[in-house]
């Protein structure tokens, strides 16, 4: 892998493609500065070198069309906290001010360029589009791990202009070394816990997963397709009755290679899809008509633990009870606490998607597993075994 470790900026303008698409609050500041903060080692390396650094995001889903909320502008003094320096900005990505603050970029300076996505060439992959953003600098350095899922012109076509001074930064060097140690070589036994709503949205990671693991746990409003299909009686909780033949091939083939699939063996049902319904605990198979299951059960929590203190590497995608709800978070907080312990005791832990980072950021556990992804899609989409189009640009 060629990384920024492998270059010497000195006196060098590199173009770094970060993501920057990060929450803001109505009043358009930062609510959650991860992405920021995890890029910080690439610019310092390149500043420390003696180089400069061009700047350069996507924020929000614009449509290439400018838009206020999606200024790049708002995000200056939260980058400016982070990186602890001032930082420079331009106004566009095209013009001759774009041509001459770029120019005009001096070793140790940052400047930041408006959103790629007010231009719609950004998400059409226009070649000529990246020859002039090319052209800016010397060096093109792709750090946007979260982006790295879309074949852009700043995040793919780009690196072509920079034949050998295309790297990557280190924060995506991390991301890619973090899933290789699950996909290929993990210290075993190996886990996944897929959790989350919908069976139909992971079938792809846990085929792909399947050869690579010794232990499946699967959890969350998914599981119930997988129950269902093994003839329990799931009430009103969330199943997707044209996946209930998949679930059993998933669960044949896992039985061919060898990997032991937990599912949950009990479960807190209520009476309705609300924080404040009734409840019972129940056997998983016997949830009664008109209820529904929202959270693993005391039992199902007691195994869980079980197989995650006897595994060595383990990968988290998506929550196994409804936690948004407080009355039924006890479950995934429960495996929370398990995975830490795990990775207290030197397990490798990996957390990755959408709603299980939210958990582990919401709940205090970011700094009690390994690794937390900065990618919801693009990390799923490397689950599923896909070489992502940022990181084929720069490998090619
Ligand atoms: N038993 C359940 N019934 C219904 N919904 C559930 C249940 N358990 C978990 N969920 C819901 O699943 C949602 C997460 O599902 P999703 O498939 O989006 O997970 P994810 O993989 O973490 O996120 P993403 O796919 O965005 O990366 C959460 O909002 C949670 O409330
Ligand atoms: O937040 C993300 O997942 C990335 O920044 C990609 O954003 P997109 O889904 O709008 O391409």
């Amino acid at each position: 892998m060629k990384t920024i470790n492998d270059f010497n900026f000195k006196e060098k303008k590199a173009l770094v493609r970060v993501d920057f698409n990060v929450p803001q609050s109505a009043d358009l500041k930062v609510t959650d500065n991860t992405r920021i903060q995890a890029v910080k080692p690439t610019i310092e390396k390149i500043l420390n070198d003696g180089g400069s650094v061009i700047l350069l995001s996507h924020l929000g889903r614009p449509k290439g069309k400018f838009c206020e909320e999606f200024s790049m502008k708002n995000l200056i003094p939260e980058i400016e906290e982070v990186f602890g320096k001032t930082v420079k900005f331009c106004e566009d990505c095209m013009s001759e001010d774009a041509q001459k603050m770029t120019n005009d970029l001096k070793d140790g300076e940052i400047l930041l360029l408006e959103n790629v996505r007010f231009y719609e060439q950004e998400e059409n992959g226009d070649v000529e589009f990246a020859k002039k953003l090319a052209s800016y600098a010397d060096a093109f350095v792709n750090d946007a791990f979260g982006t790295a899922h879309r074949e852009h012109a700043s995040t793919a076509v780009i690196a072509q202009f920079f034949p050998s001074t295309k790297f990557f930064g280190l924060l995506m060097a991390k991301e890619l070394e973090a899933i290789d140690k699950v996909l290929k070589n993990g210290e075993k036994p190996v886990l996944a816990i897929l959790g989350g709503s919908k069976v139909s949205s992971k079938i792809t990671i846990i085929e792909n997963m399947l050869p690579a693991i010794d232990h499946l746990l699967i959890g969350g409003g998914m599981a119930f397709t997988f129950i269902k299909a093994l003839g329990g009686e799931v009430g009103n909780s969330i199943v997707e009755e044209d996946k209930l033949g998949l679930a059993l091939e998933i669960l044949e083939k896992a039985k061919r290679l060898n990997v032991d699939v937990h599912l949950p063996v009990d479960v807190i049902m209520a009476d309705e899809f609300n924080n404040d319904a009734d409840t019972k605990e129940v056997d998983i198979y016997d949830i009664e008509p008109g209820w529904m299951g929202l959270d693993a059960g005391t039992k199902s929590r007691l195994l869980f633990n079980d197989v995650v203190m006897k595994c060595r590497t383990i990968l988290w995608n998506g929550p196994i009870g409804v936690f948004e709800m407080p009355n039924f978070a006890a479950g995934t907080i429960s495996l929370g606490d398990s995975i830490a312990e795990a990775t207290k005791l030197g397990a490798f832990s990996l957390v990755g998607g959408g709603d299980s980072v939210a958990f582990v950021k919401k709940f205090g556990y970011e700094d009690k597993v390994s690794y937390v992804s900065t990618g919801g899609g693009a990390m799923l989409e490397s689950l599923e075994g896909k070489e992502l189009p940022g990181v084929k640009a720069i490998n090619q």
